[in-house]
């Protein structure tokens, strides 16, 4: 669409569940916490497989390629188990739209501050998710589901790069480096 075509990529819009989106997301994720730890790891595994430069802020793993030696790495699953959490608490807290942006306001901030780690990594990895959700609930997966699902991964998003445009982070494009 030609409102698209800006220089800056305009921030995208909040859009909030509705509440048949939120029983439905509630509903599916308890099933998928059930393996938090097996569904965390390969959500990550699968991330770092396709997305090799996300390793780039992980000391432990940045220069590995297996991804069964990748599975073997503490940092890894602790990333996967710290991600599964989080999620976790964003949709016991789907109700609480205050408690939802300040875990997820935090989150941003230690990624901009600490980790340094270019927002855009948010994501491609909100895909990720969305894509072995799908696999993991095969035909349960329908498109009402995953409507759902994506609006939860925009918010997530939303909110991430709310913190990281609250502490002022300049995108640093990757030919100036
Ligand atoms: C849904 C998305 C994510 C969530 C909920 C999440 C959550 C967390 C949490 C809770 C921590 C530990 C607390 C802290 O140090 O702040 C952490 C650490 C970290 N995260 Fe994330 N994260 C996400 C995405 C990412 C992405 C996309 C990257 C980079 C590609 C990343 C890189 C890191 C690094 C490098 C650390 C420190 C690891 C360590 O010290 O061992 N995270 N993350």
């Amino acid at each position: 669409m030609m409102d698209d075509k800006r220089d800056e990529e305009p921030r995208e819009r909040l859009e909030p569940l509705s509440d048949a989106e939120l029983a439905i997301v509630q509903d599916t994720w308890g099933r998928v916490y059930e393996n938090c730890e097996d569904v965390g790891v390969t959500i990550l595994i699968r991330f770092f497989v396709n997305f090799p430069s996300a390793k780039q802020y992980f000391s432990q793993f940045q220069d590995m390629d297996d991804p069964e030696e990748m599975e073997k790495s503490s940092q890894l699953r602790q990333h996967a188990r710290r991600v599964m959490n989080a999620i976790n608490t964003v949709v016991e807290n789907l109700n609480d739209p205050d408690k939802v942006s300040s875990v997820l306001n935090i989150v941003g901030k230690a990624h901009a501050l600490k980790h340094k780690v270019e927002p855009v990594y948010f994501k491609i990895l909100s895909g990720v998710i969305l894509e072995v959700l799908a696999e993991d609930f095969g035909e349960c997966f329908t498109a009402e589901v995953a409507r759902a699902w994506t609006k939860l991964m925009g918010a997530l998003y939303w909110h991430v790069t709310g913190a990281y445009a609250e502490v002022g982070w300049v995108k640093v494009s990757s030919s100036a480096v």
